[in-house]
């Protein structure tokens, strides 16, 4: 990793209250695989390693904020895509149990390839759509915790999200700024799913200074059997929210 990217991750994690200085040699790992994996995987459409390490690794980060990651929790990443935010979070946090999904086989093969070349055997990837992987006996209801970064409107990552949630479990998305009308849909949506919203932070990424939100639904009843509904319907016809 290039000077510049080291400087931006030190500051940048510093500002989310994450000290990366003991981590900075698996971060520079986890940079190169990328690199590697991309060229095969089409895993991220940033190339320089400053834009990775800020809008990959950095922004990854910012979902401790609210200190809600602490500790052995059991951890769904919803739409993990190449690997974030699970791989920032195990590196800096090694406790945590994370379940890396998603829909595309070949980038869950890059992200079981890359955890094991980073001896991360915390990270145990499934591939699957949420909606059927949901319905799962060994994975409804069994999370402390899924987090979710750039994968759906709020309403649609309700529907997805809360079924693999225990009781009191915290959904944990991040978001771009979101607006009110999302936000309401999403409000609506959580309650049918079985949450409420508990957190609302809108915050600016460390050095680059782009708008995020943090949001966080908290698991208060069980979530109806008809949720998830079958594949494509969470997104086609989204809860209280119009389709893309
Ligand atoms: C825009 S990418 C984001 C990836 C990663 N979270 C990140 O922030 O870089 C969205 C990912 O979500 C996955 N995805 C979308 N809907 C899904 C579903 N219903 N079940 C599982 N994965 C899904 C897609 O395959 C894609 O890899």
């Amino acid at each position: 990793m290039n000077e510049e990217a080291t400087r931006l991750l030190t500051e940048g994690a510093r500002a989310t209250g994450v000290d990366a200085a003991p981590h900075l040699g698996a971060f520079a790992d986890l940079l190169r695989l990328l690199q590697e994996g991309n060229a095969r995987h089409n895993l991220t459409a940033l190339k320089t390693e400053e834009d990775i390490v800020l809008k990959h690794f950095v922004d990854s980060l910012t979902c401790l904020r609210g200190g809600h990651l602490q500790g052995s929790l059991r951890v769904l990443d919803l739409g993990t895509g190449g690997g974030f935010p699970t791989f920032p979070l195990a590196i800096v946090q090694p406790e945590l149990q994370i379940t890396p999904v998603d829909a595309t086989r070949k980038k869950i093969e890059y992200v079981r390839a890359t955890a094991e070349a980073l001896n991360l055997p915390q990270i145990t990837p499934r591939s699957g759509r949420a909606e059927e992987l949901g319905r799962d006996p060994e994975l409804r209801g069994t999370f402390d915790r899924v987090v979710v970064r750039a994968v759906a409107a709020l309403p649609i990552l309700a529907e997805l999200a809360l079924p693999f949630l225990k009781s009191g479990g915290l959904l944990i998305a991040q978001k771009g700024p979101i607006t009110p009308e999302e936000l309401n849909a999403g409000r609506r949506a959580a309650r049918e799913v079985g949450g409420a919203v508990r957190e609302v932070d809108p915050f600016t990424l460390p050095v680059t200074g782009d708008d995020r939100t943090l949001i966080v639904i908290e698991k208060v009843a069980a979530t109806p059997e008809k949720y998830p509904r079958a594949v494509g319907i969470p997104n086609s016809k989204p809860l209280f929210w119009r389709a893309k």
